[in-house]
């Protein structure tokens, strides 16, 4: 079974098509990289994916369940197996770092347990765990708004890595970063998904196309809403990347 599914599926906004009849599959464990123009519809088809847009037309399945269609309670279920990672990271800042990275546990707790471990962390040594694996033990008890910007991104990622979801998306995770940190973020996004026994899956929205061939197994290239380029990462050449960021001179 495919982990997403997407079968003809299109998505408007008025007048506007953001998303325009994609068929795509995504197999477990694969690592695939959206790439293309701004306003392609990279991020409304990841909104697809965990259902915060809903499809126009067409089908949807992620990890066997439609996300537009499924009921409050399986939706929940859906979104737990599923981790997000964005741009804007979504600490909170006065919040020391155990915490932040127990956010990744909410999914599963229920809000007595989650309230309890505000008061006194729970499972600690998983959080802590998380964080050495993303390089930055030493900071478990540290006030989240004091660490570095990448420190930050880190504990963003140490908090997928305790949700342990099947399927990661992430929308342009490194845009706002030095080439440097967006290497290292990438290379830490990629590692975390090896820390599963079977390989978990990633969506990835990326402005990048370099660093989507480097650390992708497949390059999916929109523009104006519709796959234009498909690749396994090692077979896109020059020329596709020049086709799919050329100026569009009707537009
Ligand atoms: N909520 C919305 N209401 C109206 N139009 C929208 C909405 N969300 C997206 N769009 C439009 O849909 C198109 C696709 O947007 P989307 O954000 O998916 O593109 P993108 O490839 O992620 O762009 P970028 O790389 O700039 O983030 C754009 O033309 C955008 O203006």
């Amino acid at each position: 079974m495919a982990a997403v599914s997407l079968r003809d599926v299109s998505v408007s906004y008025g007048q506007r098509r953001a998303v325009d009849g994609i068929t795509l599959q995504v197999r477990p464990g694969e690592r695939v990289a959206l790439v293309g123009p701004s306003g392609a519809g990279k991020s409304t088809l990841l909104g697809l994916c965990n259902g915060i847009v809903v499809p126009s037309s067409g089908e949807v399945q992620v990890l066997g369940s439609d996300p537009a269609r499924a009921s409050g309670r399986a939706l929940k279920r859906l979104r737990r197996r599923i981790g997000t990672v964005h741009q804007q990271l979504h600490l909170i800042g006065p919040l020391r770092v155990v915490h932040n990275v127990n956010a990744g546990q909410l999914g599963r707790w229920g809000p007595w347990r989650a309230l309890r471990s505000l008061i006194r962390p729970l499972q600690v040594d998983q959080a802590r765990d998380a964080l050495a694996r993303m390089g930055i033990a030493g900071h478990l008890h540290s006030r989240t708004d004091r660490l570095s910007g990448g420190e930050q991104q880190r504990v963003a990622l140490a908090r997928v890595l305790v949700q342990d979801p099947e399927l990661v998306l992430a929308d342009e995770p490194v845009s706002s970063l030095d080439p440097a940190r967006a290497e290292e973020v990438m290379r830490l996004l990629c590692g975390l998904l090896e820390e599963s026994p079977r390989r978990r899956t990633l969506v990835v929205s990326l402005h990048d196309f370099d660093l989507a061939v480097r650390h992708c197994d497949r390059v999916v290239g929109l523009r104006h809403g519709r796959v234009v380029l498909d690749l396994p990462a090692d077979e896109v050449d020059e020329r596709a990347r020049e086709r799919l960021y050329e100026l569009d001179p009707d537009r």
